[in-house]
């Protein structure tokens, strides 16, 4: 192995990699002060579960040039380098300060065939897995950690980013305006997905990040199932069952992120995930409540690239994926958390009919129709469709933010409460109290009391610190919000049990998911 490495020089050898923890120079103080905000919050963040890491972090620190014998490299490598996350949640920033973790040196010892494993510490890439704009997904382990248990990575090539960033501008006004465009969008995203994953199956869990001199690694739990775009390309429509399988678990997982005070704005079947389960019944399309159909177990919201922290209940950065943007945001008005309830009712749409409900191939067009809320209930496609699904749509689909349902009115829609398969055959001679139960927001009612409160109110605080450019204050007033976030036992565990029952009702009628014959092809 070579020997003598000196501060700040790269190089591979022998399947090791030496990354120096950031490249400096790329930002202007403001970015700077910006980002350290934002890696400040997450450190706090972080610091409850990963301080092994971090110490482990450190103590690989080996300012060279100081392994002068293969004793020594030995012992390096097999006592700390080997040790579980030693890298992991780490934010360079964070050390810049500090003379001895400036000119540290990390080293990996995974051979791969994916260059993105020379620069990635303690795992080991296996297969990729899907890929955005500007990043690889990987299906990947922890080769420290005993039970190996898969994890996904999302890696982004920093050098497409950074000339996007280029491209589009610093200013801060400009920052989000393309997506991931800066470091700081990547840290925000991280921040959010952090802050909001924890303790809801709903949400696809963070796990940790790590930044070398050419990526950004963002370690995920992996959703095995896949996207349920592709759900939809194969089976062309859903059940209303199976519809309202999917989109009750978005609709809790965005309730979630409102009452944190977070906005998705990205909404979409890509971005939706899910754990597979087996098929049931004879052709195997029976959807059994509480479990799933058409091989869909738990759907869980990832991509939290455009997240955005709101506190005065609007925004105005124009983002998200055209075909499922809401009006306001091309209107350029202040939006709100009705955005993500836009993108609720275009997702609920493709899903019952198989495709989405603005389709233009003409952008200008396109807007103008979502603007104006041109969209229809087209034959033959929508013909067998209830009326209270479409009721449901149009609460959703409503131009009007302030008419529009928030995600408690779509909570507590009729339709969403009432699964077909929980009606009796004999339905016209039942009263509806026979075959309804309890609303997903009933059950859920207990876990958004005081706590909640108590978190959106410190998040508020924080934000208007920042806004105050009051740095101390702000970063205690945030790590005070994190602080809450993180230990409240009450609303962690309070989640899992509350939501299991919340998918636990009886099956009384199994109902088949319908299979449309002729293929649209709008996409
Ligand atoms: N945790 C995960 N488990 C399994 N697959 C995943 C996971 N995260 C991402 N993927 C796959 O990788 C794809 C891209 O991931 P993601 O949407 O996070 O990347 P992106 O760069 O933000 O994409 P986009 O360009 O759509 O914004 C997903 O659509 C999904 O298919």
């Amino acid at each position: 192995m070579s020997k003598g490495t000196t501060k700040n020089q790269n190089f591979i050898a022998d399947g090791l990699c030496f990354c120096p923890p950031t490249p400096d120079a790329t930002y202007s103080e403001a970015d700077n002060n910006k980002i350290f905000r934002i890696a400040s919050n997450l450190d706090n963040a972080h610091s409850t579960y990963s301080s092994d890491c971090r110490r482990s972090s450190l103590s690989v620190n080996i300012d060279t040039p100081s392994l002068d014998s293969d004793d020594e490299e030995e012992h390096f490598l097999d006592s700390d380098i080997q040790e579980a996350g030693y890298f992991s949640d780490v934010f360079p920033n964070q050390f810049e300060s500090d003379e001895e973790s400036d000119s540290s040196t990390y080293y990996s010892v995974i051979e791969s065939e994916f260059p993105e494993q020379l620069e990635l510490c303690n795992y080991k890439l296996l297969n990729q897995i899907g890929d955005g704009a500007f990043s690889r997904v990987f299906k990947a382990v922890n080769v420290a950690s005993i039970d190996q248990i898969p994890v996904a990575i999302k890696v982004i090539k920093k050098k497409s980013v950074f000339s996007e960033y280029e491209k589009h501008g610093h200013g801060a006004e400009d920052s989000d305006r393309i997506k991931p465009c800066s470091r700081e969008s990547i840290l925000n995203e991280i921040a959010i997905h952090k802050m909001v994953s924890e303790n809801n199956p709903y949400l696809v869990m963070f796990i940790g990040f790590q930044e070398s001199v050419s990526y950004f690694y963002i370690v995920s739990e992996l959703v095995t199932g896949g996207e349920i775009f592709d759900k939809i390309i194969q089976m062309s429509s859903f059940s209303e069952d199976l519809a309202r399988h999917v989109i009750t678990q978005v609709a809790i997982a965005v309730k979630h992120m409102h009452y944190m005070g977070v906005v998705h704005r990205d909404i979409k079947p890509e971005n939706l995930l899910f754990d597979p389960i087996p098929f049931y019944g004879v052709d195997g399309d029976e959807f059994k409540l509480g479990v799933g159909g058409g091989g869909i177990g738990f759907v869980k919201l990832t991509d939290f690239g455009l997240a955005k922290r709101i506190s005065h209940n609007t925004a105005k950065t124009p983002c998200g994926t055209i075909e499922y943007t809401a009006p306001e945001i091309f209107n350029l008005e202040g939006y709100s958390m009705k955005v993500d309830m836009w993108g609720i009712g275009c997702v609920l749409y493709t899903l019952l009919c198989g495709y989405p409900p603005f389709t233009e191939k003409n952008p200008s067009k396109l807007v103008k129709k979502i603007s104006e809320g041109d969209y229809e209930f087209l034959a033959p496609w929508w013909d067998g469709v209830s009326s209270g699904a479409k009721n449901a749509i149009s609460h959703l689909l409503e131009v009007d933010p302030s008419k529009r349902y928030d995600i408690d009115e779509f909570l507590n829609d009729p339709w969403l409460n009432t699964y077909d398969c929980l009606r009796p055959s004999t339905l016209d001679d039942q009263p509806a109290s026979e075959y309804a139960y309890a609303t997903v927001e009933d059950i859920l009612n207990g876990s958004f009391d005081k706590r909640a409160e108590n978190l959106r109110s410190a998040f508020e605080r924080s934000y208007q610190l920042q806004e105050q450019d009051d740095t101390e204050s702000y970063k205690s007033a945030t790590s005070q919000y994190i602080y809450m976030a993180e230990n409240d036992e009450h609303l962690r565990s309070s989640w899992s049990g509350e939501l299991k029952e919340a998918f636990s009702l009886n099956l009384k009628r199994s109902s088949v998911y319908r299979r449309r014959k002729s293929k649209v092809t709008f996409w």
